[in-house]
């Protein structure tokens, strides 16, 4: 099947040529890019530089004809412009960004961007692959999560569906490297800035916050508020999310774990950890694993939820090929068996 990938010079487009061109059902066809068009992928990557592509210009034509599969991995407001034309001609679209997660005025006002087409918008499936697996496997349109949800939902999910926690706000606290912020220069990612450093940003205004609201109220179906605190901690890679909320009457700790395994016992990416091994973001480096551990803290009735995750691989490029996989019905694993990378 013939693949392309749009934003290629960006780290979310890098993590997927080197997933995907380990995929046995895969070719990777189109490397598009807006700026370094004419290249080969080696001069953007050296890393990747024994994989003989060159990138491309965007020609909606000639990716129509020639491809199946279009990733989208541009900042937000690409996909809303690019994505809905090839999408009419067949083209199966998953998208990186945050454009076709959202109702369209939530969109517009946390990202300050117009949102995509309504149709194309109503097309849309969230690809939360342990989730919504059944609604991906008929998708054309997938809205790959955002790497901060991805980490909070996994671990929230199948507590807020079971009815344990209290409709009160959840506390999210996420910890991310600074690739979380893509590969273009930034003020506040430079070396100097990040290295020593740790720092919380966008408080109270991260657009990852109406996306954990939105999901756990569709598929937890139970409202609650999120106060979520992103902060950068100094490494390239790597989430660390660690949540709480406030337990109903009755609730054991060894009732979360049930949950958690009922949610899990078929899902090759969760690996549910002993107790007292909390999830660290070395152990799932380079990997499509999202790693989950729980406490209950008797004192203050609440529990204490951690997952780590890569967040350029589950959290962005390992689990959008997830998304693939479920999609052609191939094995949801095919192209993801890489181990941790560790130390
Ligand atoms: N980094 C992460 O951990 C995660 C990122 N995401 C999302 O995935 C998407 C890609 O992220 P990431 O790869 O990190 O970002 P980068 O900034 O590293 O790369 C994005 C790429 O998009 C292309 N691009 C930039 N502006 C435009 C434009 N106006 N039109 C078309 N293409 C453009 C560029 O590639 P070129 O010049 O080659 O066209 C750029 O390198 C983003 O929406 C991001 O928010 C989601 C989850 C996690
Ligand atoms: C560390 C860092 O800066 N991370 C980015 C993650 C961006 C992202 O993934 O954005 P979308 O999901 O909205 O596409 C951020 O917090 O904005």
């Amino acid at each position: 099947m013939n693949v392309a990938v749009v934003g290629a010079t960006g780290y979310g487009s890098g993590e997927l040529v080197r997933i995907l061109s380990r995929h046995p059902h895969v070719k990777i066809h189109s490397l598009v890019s807006s700026s370094r068009a004419g290249e080969r992928l080696g001069t953007v990557f050296p890393h990747l530089a024994h994989l003989e592509h060159t990138l491309e210009e965007w020609n909606v034509d000639k990716l129509a004809k020639q491809v199946d599969v279009v990733f989208f991995a541009a900042p937000a407001g690409v996909s809303s412009e690019w994505l809905p034309p090839l999408a009419e001609e067949g083209v199966v679209a998953i998208d990186l960004a945050g454009d076709f997660r959202l109702e369209p005025e939530v969109y517009q006002q946390w990202y300050g961007q117009n949102p995509p087409p309504t149709a194309w918008l109503n097309q849309a499936q969230y690809g939360l692959s342990e989730w919504n697996a059944e609604a991906i496997a008929q998708a054309d349109v997938i809205a790959n999560p955002g790497c901060y949800p991805t980490a909070a939902l996994l671990a929230l999910l199948p507590l807020v569906q079971a009815g344990a926690l209290e409709a009160t706000p959840l506390v999210i606290d996420g910890k991310s490297g600074i690739s979380g912020a893509g590969r273009g220069l930034k003020l506040g990612s430079l070396f100097g800035e990040v290295e020593g450093n740790v720092f919380s940003y966008k408080v109270g205004k991260h657009q990852h916050t109406p996306e954990m609201e939105r999901i756990l109220a569709l598929w937890g179906k139970e409202s609650h508020r999120v106060i979520f605190t992103p902060q950068i901690v100094p490494m390239s890679r790597g989430i660390l999310v660690t949540g709480y909320g406030k337990l109903r009457q009755g609730w054991s700790e060894k009732d979360l774990r049930d949950c958690w395994k009922a949610a899990y016992e078929q899902a090759p990416f969760i690996r549910l950890l002993e107790e007292d091994r909390w999830p660290r973001t070395k152990e799932v480096r380079g990997s499509n694993f999202c790693d989950l551990q729980l406490h209950v803290d008797h004192r203050t009735g609440h529990v204490v939820l951690a997952a780590a995750i890569d967040n350029l691989v589950k959290g962005a490029a390992g689990q959008a090929v997830q998304n693939l996989n479920l999609r052609m019905g191939w094995p949801e694993t095919a192209g993801l068996t890489m181990d941790p990378l560790f130390p």
